[in-house]
């Protein structure tokens, strides 16, 4: 039996993990934390603030953390501290928060983070790696959209497209939001869309003269990113202290 708990416990994301513990046979939902009190499939939810007690009473073997990056950086350095693994699904870290990340979590506990947890996006990921080695001379626009309630933009999941982008054709210049005349140069637009209750979607653009090619992926229900996260929590216990991707669990 894993025992599991969960950050951003009252949250969507929270919420949906939490049932898919609760309902598996080999894992044991040990209780949540959030920013508030409360309680989820009949387990306590504790506040943040009292992170350290709970992961020394309850002793989960792993926490899953799905809040905002502020409180995802505490709650990393509280389950490094507490000898927990981790599964990190939380987005819009700057580059010092991921630093402060990499040296809590590096020699101490083994944590799988990624901007996307789904199964389609990790794939969605490779092609678009082999599409930008083929067509980097095309035009390259990158679109994601999301629910009305999204805090960070571009999503994490756009910000690891351009990442691997960066890696197949060096660093280019982004162009967030294109507005005004400017004459199209090497640089790579990005397009942040926000409303209703859109889970995810994500599409990178290679245009060239007379063809485009679209690859896009479209989530559907959160419970797909939840999923990933739990299959995460299942593979990452025991293993060595370092932080791995979700490649490395779906070994692609
Ligand atoms: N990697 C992936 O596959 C996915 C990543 N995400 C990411 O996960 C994160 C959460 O998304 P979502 O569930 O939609 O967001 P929600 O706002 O629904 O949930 C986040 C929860 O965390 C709570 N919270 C705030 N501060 C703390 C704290 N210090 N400790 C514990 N909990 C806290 C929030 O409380 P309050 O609302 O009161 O602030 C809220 O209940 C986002 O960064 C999102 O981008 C989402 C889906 C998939
Ligand atoms: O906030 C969300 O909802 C999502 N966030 C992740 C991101 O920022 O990429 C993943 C997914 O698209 C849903």
């Amino acid at each position: 039996m894993i025992n599991v708990a969960v950050s951003g416990a009252l949250g969507r994301m929270g919420t949906t993990i939490g049932r898919i513990v609760d309902e598996a046979p080999d894992l044991e939902l040990v209780g949540g934390i959030d920013i508030r009190e409360g309680s989820f499939f009949g387990k306590e939810v504790v506040p943040a603030a009292r992170i350290d007690a709970f992961l020394k009473e309850k002793k989960p073997d792993v926490l899953i953390d799905f809040t905002v990056a502020a409180a995802a950086v505490e709650n990393i350095r509280a389950a490094a501290r507490n000898n927990v693994a981790l599964i990190v699904g939380t987005t819009g870290f700057s580059p010092e928060q991921r630093e402060i990340i990499r040296s809590a979590v590096e020699g101490n506990v083994p944590a799988v983070i990624s901007s996307n947890f789904s199964v389609g996006v990790n794939i969605f990921w490779k092609l678009v790696r082999e599409a930008a080695r083929e067509l980097g001379d095309y035009d390259i626009e990158v679109t994601e959209a999301h629910h009305r309630y999204k805090k960070d933009a571009p999503s994490g999941t756009a910000k690891t497209i351009l990442e691997i982008l960066d890696q197949e054709l060096g660093e280019r210049e982004k162009v967030y939001g294109r507005v005004g005349a400017a004459e199209r140069k090497n640089e790579i637009g990005v397009h942040a869309v926000r409303g209703g209750d859109i889970v995810g979607d994500h599409a990178v653009l290679f245009a060239g003269n007379f063809e485009c090619i679209e690859i896009s992926h479209r989530a559907y229900d959160r419970a797909v990113f939840a999923q990933g996260a739990v299959r995460a929590a299942r593979w990452v216990v025991g293993r060595d202290p370092r932080i791995y991707a979700m490649q490395d669990v779906l070994g692609i």
